[in-house]
């Protein structure tokens, strides 16, 4: 007997990344002592974990994509609901769990008429043990396009019910069985939307498992080794494993000093610090808005250290000058590799209040995302381009946008000549003629009205929208968010693409101002950003918080739309159903990597930008200071992995994929005719300080360039002409059952359009 056989342990069998995070905290919440792990339906075969079944106290059989009736869909789940006497032990199912139940003990399932996905409904119960204080009319969550009909000789009883009038008539919402243990609703307890119900349905099926265990006098093995060795990675909340290596290093210093600048704005800065001269890399992360606050330029030197990763490879790539070295990964992966990187880069001794000290900028690709979740990656594409490109930058400015005050900093020792030199360059232009914060006119006009657009095709895209219902319909996944690429051809200029890229970055910047705007040129790509949405920031330790900001519900304006009718647009279930169920998933891929501690801090506010209105929520995650952390000099280091562990953790950004993210991204891989690469990718940096900001490559263009030098990659006219420079657009939108498709190739052109706008030069 071991002396943790008091502590209460509980199974939960995740199909498949369905707010399974979630509900292991609602759990966590309602039994604080219990202890509980996560395994996957496929994890182990069923002969191999009814070993194991004595061990546990109870089984939460989560929630889950496609139907109870594919056996790949459910996977040991099915085998449980029939184990012998012996064996049983009290079970809880939810939603896809209850649907197995069901079938399990005779029951029908069927299609719902109208679906029911990120909607709230009120149920009505019948008082069983499993709904005691739970009021009649309680507020709960549905994520479901399927359901069971009970017959009247069926071994299981019906406990609850929604009330769906001419939809759906009335919809069985709780379920048990008449002589085993096993309980099981239909709706989600661990929504956010769910009402005090969620965490009292738990504590209530709790009080019946123990009841149920001591009558029958059930004996719960103690945890020996063998279960110990069996279960501890799958413990939750995951175990969070101090890395001595992090201590290894000693940590630079950061040299910063201060100037006031109110007179010049990032843009104007960049032109300064040379921003046009042809074959140069360039980098520049730009809060164009609020709630931005701070604008970084990264300033690059010949030498700088450029990291590249190209999906499925076994080697990450180190660029330095003309050198180019290629680093094999072994065992590990390119962020294990990066973690290392950066371990070996800490610093301390920066402003705390600037972001950023130094460290790597750049972006990720969605690829890269779906090669973390281990999704097949369908488009494989002859040319390729960096998936991962970096650059680590020693030498920064940090502008706070409202104040003009600029933080230059350097991890370079003795580098006072930069210091003065950048300082005096910047003084100079600020006292010149040119310096009322106003950008420069475009050097040359674009001849970009003479752009070729090609759109995607809209009848292939609606068909698409459709395909996407149908798997919505069949309870495939909950919402998706599907996208296409549009091709913009413009004709070549003769300046070197630094000046008409960066043309098109200031243009797009006052088109479009974005708190999460980039122009990140890092050969051989360029990317122009005008993000609205912030995908993930992390503090610096010891204290980390994270914090998500999904957008998910967009209006277009003009035509007389004003914010009264927006909000009441924004109010509809269809669009608090879209952005709840990305809440509910960034709540999920938080859960996994922090634990308990995840909040929704704003749900469904209303932001106004230059061509739209959205929804915006912000999810905030934290996790206690390391006690392994150690303080020098008043700079904490040492936990640093943390964020970028969450980074790793929850790409590709689910806002971006829809909900369940695994499924989602399948079914995306198949609807869609292209890679989308850098478009829902992550744009920002990695500070050597631990802090981290990254926001969703969207409202973004993007251009790759061929060849060792820097020659832009072009493309044919129809005479056959090498002519027009190549620039990728990516845009669209979660598609839902309660979606119109007409109305959501609008909303995709919407958002194009706002990256349009800068290649126009007729507005
Ligand atoms: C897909 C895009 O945007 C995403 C989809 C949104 C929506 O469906 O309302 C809103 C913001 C983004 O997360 C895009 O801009 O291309
Ligand atoms: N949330 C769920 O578990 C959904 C179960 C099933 N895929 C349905 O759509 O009905």
């Amino acid at each position: 007997m071991d002396s943790s056989q008091d502590t209460a342990k509980l199974l939960v069998i995740d199909s498949y990344d369905s707010f399974t995070n979630n509900l292991a905290c609602l759990i966590k919440r309602a039994l604080p002592s219990s202890l509980i792990y996560i395994i996957k339906n496929d994890e182990l075969d069923f002969n191999n974990l009814k070993q194991f079944l004595p061990y546990f106290s109870a089984v939460v059989v989560g929630p889950g994509p496609g139907s109870p009736a594919t056996p790949s869909d459910v996977g040991v789940v099915s085998d449980l609901w029939g184990i012998s006497e012996k064996l049983q032990l009290p079970i809880l199912g939810v939603c896809l769990g209850l649907e197995s139940l069901g079938i399990a003990f005779g029951a029908t399932v069927r299609r719902l008429k109208v679906v029911k996905h990120g909607q709230i409904s009120r149920i009505s119960h019948n008082g069983d043990a499993l709904f005691e204080h739970i009021p009649q009319d309680s507020l709960v969550v549905r994520y479901h396009s399927l359901c069971v009909d009970l017959d009247r000789s069926s071994k299981l009883a019906e406990m609850a019910w929604a009330d769906d009038g001419e939809e759906n008539g009335r919809v069985v919402m709780g379920l048990k069985h008449r002589i085993k243990p096993f309980y099981a609703v239909q709706y989600h307890p661990e929504s956010v939307c769910t009402d005090a119900s969620g965490i009292q349905v738990v504590r209530n099926f709790w009080r019946i498992a123990c009841d149920w265990s001591s009558k029958n006098r059930r004996i719960i093995k103690s945890w020996g080794d063998r279960a110990e060795k069996q279960f501890s990675v799958n413990s939750w909340p995951p175990q969070r494993v101090f890395n001595p290596a992090q201590l290894e290093f000693s940590p630079q210093r950061v040299i910063s000093s201060k100037l006031s600048l109110p007179q010049l704005c990032a843009a104007q800065i960049c032109e300064i610090l040379g921003v046009y001269k042809a074959n140069t890399d360039f980098v520049l992360l730009d809060s164009a808005a609020q709630p931005g606050s701070h604008s970084i330029i990264g300033c690059i030197h010949p030498n700088s250290l450029k990291i590249q990763y190209f999906v499925g490879d076994d080697y990450a790539t180190l660029i330095e000058g003309k050198q180019r070295t290629t680093c094999a990964l072994g065992s590990s992966d390119i962020w294990t590799w990066l973690a290392s990187f950066m371990r070996t880069k800490k610093a301390m001794g920066g402003d705390p209040s600037i972001p950023f000290w130094g460290g790597l900028i750049g972006y990720m690709s969605y690829e890269l995302g779906v090669e973390t979740l281990q999704c097949d990656i369908r488009h494989r594409e002859r040319r390729r381009f960096p998936d991962v490109n970096l650059v680590f930058i020693e030498r920064s400015l940090v502008l706070h946008t409202k104040t003009g005050e600029v933080t230059l900093q350097s991890l370079l020792p003795k580098d006072d000549d930069w210091f003065a030199f950048t300082a005096s360059a910047l003084k100079r232009a600020a006292t010149g003629e040119e310096n009322s914060r106003r950008l420069q006119a475009p050097k040359r006009p674009l001849s970009a009205s003479e752009a070729k657009v090609i759109y995607p095709d809209k009848v292939r895209y609606i068909s698409r929208i459709k395909e996407a219902q149908g798997f919505l319909f069949a309870g495939e996944s909950y919402e998706l968010c599907l996208t296409a690429r549009t091709k913009l051809l413009v004709p070549k200029s003769p300046a070197p693409s630094s000046q008409s890229s960066w043309e098109i970055y200031k243009k797009l910047q006052s088109a479009n101002p974005a708190p999460y705007a980039a122009y990140i040129r890092l050969h051989p790509t360029i990317l122009i950003s005008s993000s609205p949405e912030r995908f993930l920031c992390y503090s610096r330790p010891p204290s980390q918080c994270f914090q998500l900001r999904p957008i998910k519900g967009t209006v277009k304006k003009g035509n007389g739309m004003t914010r009264a009718l927006a909000e009441e647009i924004l109010s509809s279930p269809k669009e608090i159903g879209e952005n709840l169920m990305i809440v509910d998933l960034i709540r999920h891929d938080l859960h996994g990597v922090v634990g308990t501690n995840v909040d929704v801090r704003k749900f469904c506010g209303i932001e106004e930008y230059e061509t739209v209105w959205q929804l915006v929520s912000v999810v905030e995650g934290s996790v206690e200071p390391s006690s392994e952390a150690f303080h020098d000099d008043d700079s904490p280091i040492g936990v640093a992995d943390l964020g970028w562990n969450v980074l790793h953790k929850t790409l590709p950004p689910g806002s971006m994929t829809g909900a369940p993210k695994k499924r989602s991204v399948q079914i995306l891989q198949d609807l869609e005719d292209e890679r989308r690469e850098i478009y829902s990718g992550v744009a920002g940096y990695w500070c050597v300080g631990g802090g981290g900001d990254w926001s969703v490559i969207i409202r973004s263009c993007f251009k790759h360039e061929v060849g060792p030098g820097w020659t832009s990659m072009v493309q044919e006219d129809t005479e056959g002409n090498a002519n027009y420079d190549e620039w990728l657009v990516g845009a669209g939108g979660a598609i839902t059952a309660l979606s119109d498709p007409e109305a959501e190739w609008d909303e995709m052109v919407t958002k194009l359009q706002s990256v349009l706008r800068a290649f126009r030069t007729d507005d």
